[in-house]
């Protein structure tokens, strides 16, 4: 039997569809024409039902009074000229009010946000799921919400901030247990970028950030401390509690400071820096060297031997700067000896019921670029590794004001001497390194990830059981570089003391040697204690020393420096 058509109104859609259509269109254009009206209407439905809970919300004593007020007002409303008018305008404009449409803020992540969630909250299933646990945080296929109680996304869809909660039998006191859920969690949000992780074990909490970069813009200036206060750099501002006014020299902001305090009362009264070439060992030295000036004397030994601290050779202050092995060990020694009388000095003054000196105060710092690299040309001339001679002054150099500071490059950090480890309790590591180096160095792991690069400078600080802070050091350059920007250039020669030796009298770009007679007194009352800096020998040769012992005579010092160039 053939099959019978269905009726055309049956079969053909297209009217159909359109009709639709045309619905929905005139109810689009109604829905626009009369909004103002369900607007109103809506805004005094909301006002009648909230008048309705105030009245019902009046005690009963109440409302006679209420009742008259509003009569009163209605009365005068309505006698009062273009009243009746402006009260129903008033009336239609709270209603216009009341009646807008709530835009519910969105709440909560996005479809993909919610996927990276879903996906962090796998990747940790492993880490912290438990056996037996009657009802597991953690579990395949789990709900990660409850696992996740704060999130934060950037435009791009990046976490930038999540606290997770954690079963109480994670062993979060183990810092191996620790650092497997930080790798996890770094490698899923995204690397390249740096987070903090704070573990608060009582809470049973892990609070993952994503860190701003340290300012890079912060050029060598004069920061404001007290005596014996020296800045090494800039951190982060929750990590410390102070803020010093920096400028760049227009504007002035404030930035958290990594200070660092030397002295009798320091608990970390010597600095070793580690770093890769290039990282800015020399750098912070230099800034160090020009904060140390403000109120004491600089010994300085270049053992790299490039001429990068040869902006401050002269100046006064500046007692010496070696490159040479013999140069390094004779200032070494004079350190040394130093260091001695000054202990001597003060003992004297103790047991007569005196003051210190003024000579025995003020401080001397040692700072030591590259000391290994000395060490291994000392060694190859059959001489002692000057490093023995900063024995003396680390050991006792924090009741006698003296400082030392070594710089190290990473592949010869084994060669630093015991002393050299045992007694720098203040510790940095720039450029990039990984969390196992930074323990190393720093004797605890930091809190956040290191990235694999960094800009000059940057790194991380440890003040002795402090916390490890990330850390920033200001641009301090070689003012005589040629690389060197002006606006840096200008303002590390604006910090440079005088020089007590006239640039003109040397020529230009030839190495010259300088003659420093640091006098020592016979007995400690009429001690100098400073050197005198006498004008400068043109004569040519190697570098040669002596010194005569700790009781009297005058050391003299020769080091062969390199010739300034014209200051701008
Ligand atoms: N804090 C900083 N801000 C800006 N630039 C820096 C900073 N520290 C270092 N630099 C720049 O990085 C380069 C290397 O610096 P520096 O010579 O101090 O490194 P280093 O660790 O001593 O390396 P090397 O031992 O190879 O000389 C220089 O051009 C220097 O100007």
């Amino acid at each position: 039997m053939a099959r019978r058509p269905l009726p055309r109104i049956l079969t053909d859609r297209a009217p159909l569809t359109r009709g639709r259509e045309l619905a929905r269109t005139a109810a689009d254009g109604a829905g626009d024409i009369f909004h103002p009206l369900i607007t109103l209407s809506r805004g005094l439905r909301r006002l009648a039902v909230s008048g309705g809970q105030r009245w019902r919300a009046t005690p009963q004593d109440r409302r006679a009074p209420m009742c008259f007020l509003i009569g009163a007002c209605v009365l005068v409303v309505a006698l009062a000229p273009y009243g009746p008018l402006l009260g129903l305008l008033a009336v239609m404009g709270a209603a216009a009010w009341a009646g807008r449409d709530h835009v519910p803020a969105p709440t909560g992540p996005d479809e993909a946000e919610a996927a990276r969630l879903r996906v962090l909250y796998e990747a940790l299933v492993p880490y912290f799921a438990g056996d037996g646990d009657p009802e597991p945080l953690y579990t395949y296929g789990g709900d990660w919400t409850a696992a996740f109680d704060a999130y934060e996304f950037d435009d791009d869809g990046r976490i930038v901030r999540l606290r997770l909660l954690y079963p109480a039998y994670f062993t979060d006191g183990e810092a191996a247990a620790r650092a497997r859920i930080e790798q996890v969690l770094h490698a899923k949000s995204g690397r390249g970028r740096e987070y903090r992780f704070d573990w608060d074990e009582e809470a049973n909490t892990l609070t993952l950030a994503v860190l701003e970069a340290l300012p890079t813009d912060i050029a060598a200036q004069r920061f404001v401390t007290a005596p014996g206060e020296t800045v090494l750099g800039f951190t982060d501002p929750e990590s410390v509690q102070r803020t010093l006014p920096v400028t760049d020299g227009e504007t002035a902001r404030d930035e958290p400071p990594v200070v660092w305090r030397t002295g009798p009362r320091s608990t970390a009264p010597h600095l070793l820096i580690l770093g890769q070439p290039g990282s800015g060992t020399t750098t912070l030295l230099r800034s160090l060297a020009l904060q140390a000036l403000q109120h004491g004397d600089v010994l300085i030994i270049d053992g790299g031997g490039t001429g990068e601290f040869g902006a401050l050779a002269g100046r006064g202050g500046v007692l010496g700067v070696e490159s040479g092995p013999s140069g390094a060990l004779a200032t070494l020694a004079w350190a040394a000896q130093e260091t001695e009388r000054r202990l001597l000095t003060a003992n004297r003054a103790r047991q007569a019921g005196e003051p210190a000196p003024d000579d025995i105060r003020r401080p001397l710092w040692i700072l030591a670029d590259r000391p290994t690299a000395l060490a291994h040309l000392a060694a190859a001339e059959g001489r002692d590794d000057p490093q023995r001679l900063l024995q003396v002054p680390l050991r006792h150099g924090r009741a006698a004001q003296v400082t030392v500071v070594v710089a190290e490059q990473f592949d010869s950090s084994d060669l630093l001497s015991e002393p050299v480890r045992a007694h720098t309790r203040a510790r940095v590591v720039l450029g990039p390194a990984t969390p196992d180096e930074v323990r190393a160095v720093l004797g605890a792991a930091p809190h956040t990830t290191p990235t694999p690069v960094v800009p000059p400078g940057r790194g991380y600080a440890r003040l002795g059981a402090g916390p490890v802070l990330r850390l920033q050091v200001p641009a301090t350059p070689d003012p005589y570089d040629e690389a060197t920007g002006e606006a840096h250039r200008r303002a590390v020669l604006a910090l440079l003391p005088e020089r007590t030796v006239p640039a003109g009298e040397q020529p230009a770009g030839r190495p010259v040697r300088m003659t420093k007679t640091l006098t020592e007194p016979a007995t400690g009352e009429e001690a100098p204690g400073r050197a005198a800096v006498e004008e400068p020998t043109q004569e040519a040769g190697p570098p040669s020393a002596s010194a005569t012992g700790p009781t009297g005579g005058a050391i003299t010092v020769h080091g062969t420096v390199r010739a300034a160039g014209a200051e701008g």
